[in-house]
């Protein structure tokens, strides 16, 4: 797993930005050979979207050939609801991108049969290929998803009762009112975001701090399913400096050191690569 830590949210949405964006441009999509992303709802990815539109704007990136998963929804919520995450990723996202809306796939909480709802969610995903990269935030009992602490490590796309806390810090959507936030909602598992080939998950801000430590620090337990992402093979975290703040100084000296020499290794392969094509 790579840690990668910013100033602040804004840097963190930029870096997240650029990498995603990479990952698109290489693996140059077509209609035939679509890029599949999942994506996450909340106030942590905003930054990420914010800089990703920037881009298409500018004509460095097309969602022409990308097909999208969103990881969540609330049960029962109307689906043209302010606060459901159909709306949040249509005003916050996709209104402002190339993005077919028939590639865009999200749950819907109000199906008449929300199991068969999420077993076709899982089926869908796994004829477009599966996810190429999985991109998260977390709650700040170190959620990913809705999928609350006690969570199975092993769980798929269903339905889930909230968290207590989660009721709480999502009251702020629904202007404080407790009652007004929904108890249940449709989640991808855990399997199934560990089950893409690569998961990049935004932290940002002081209140995700305990999360992120025993996610990262501690070891792989089913209290903080993020920290799950420790058996995935092509993980990443981009965090804040406010994130980091119950981390050990020794973590964060050691991920930031481990950049600073992935760094100097990339220098000197673009070096070698010059001093190659200037030799022929
Ligand atoms: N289900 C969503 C999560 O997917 C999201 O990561 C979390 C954090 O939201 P925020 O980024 O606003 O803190 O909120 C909800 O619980």
């Amino acid at each position: 797993m790579r840690l990668i830590i910013r100033d602040g949210p804004e840097e963190v949405g930029r870096y997240v930005g650029n990498y995603i964006a990479k990952r698109i441009n290489d693996f140059k999509p077509t209609a035939e050979k679509p890029f599949v992303l999942g994506l996450p709802t909340g106030s942590s990815p905003i930054p990420t979207y914010k800089h990703l539109i920037g881009l298409v704007n500018k004509g460095e990136l097309s969602f022409k050939n990308v097909i999208t998963f969103n990881m969540d929804e609330y049960v029962g919520l109307p689906r043209d609801h302010s606060e459901s995450y159909h709306t949040f990723m249509f005003r916050e996202f996709f209104s402002y991108i190339d993005i077919d809306p028939n590639n865009v796939h999200i749950l819907d909480g109000n199906a008449p049969d929300l199991v068969a709802e999420c077993a076709a969610y899982e089926a869908t995903i796994k004829a477009q290929g599966g996810i190429e990269l999985f991109l998260g935030g977390i709650g700040e009992d170190g959620h990913i998803a809705f999928n609350e602490p006690g969570s199975s490590l092993s769980s798929r796309t269903r339905i889930k009762t909230l968290a207590y806390d989660t009721i709480l810090a999502n009251s702020r959507f629904f202007g404080g009112d407790l009652s007004k936030v929904p108890r249940m909602a449709l989640t991808v598992g855990v399997a199934t975001v560990l089950d893409a080939r690569e998961v990049v998950v935004v932290v940002t801000g002081q209140r995700k701090s305990v999360a992120l430590s025993k996610a990262i620090e501690e070891g792989v337990n089913h209290l903080t399913t993020l920290s799950a992402l420790q058996l995935h093979p092509w993980a990443l975290i981009a965090v804040d400096e406010d994130a980091t703040a119950e981390l050990h100084v020794k973590t964060v000296k050691y991920f930031k050191s481990l950049e600073r020499v992935q760094e100097e290794v990339e220098r000197n392969k673009a070096n070698l690569n010059e001093n190659a094509s200037s030799v022929d």
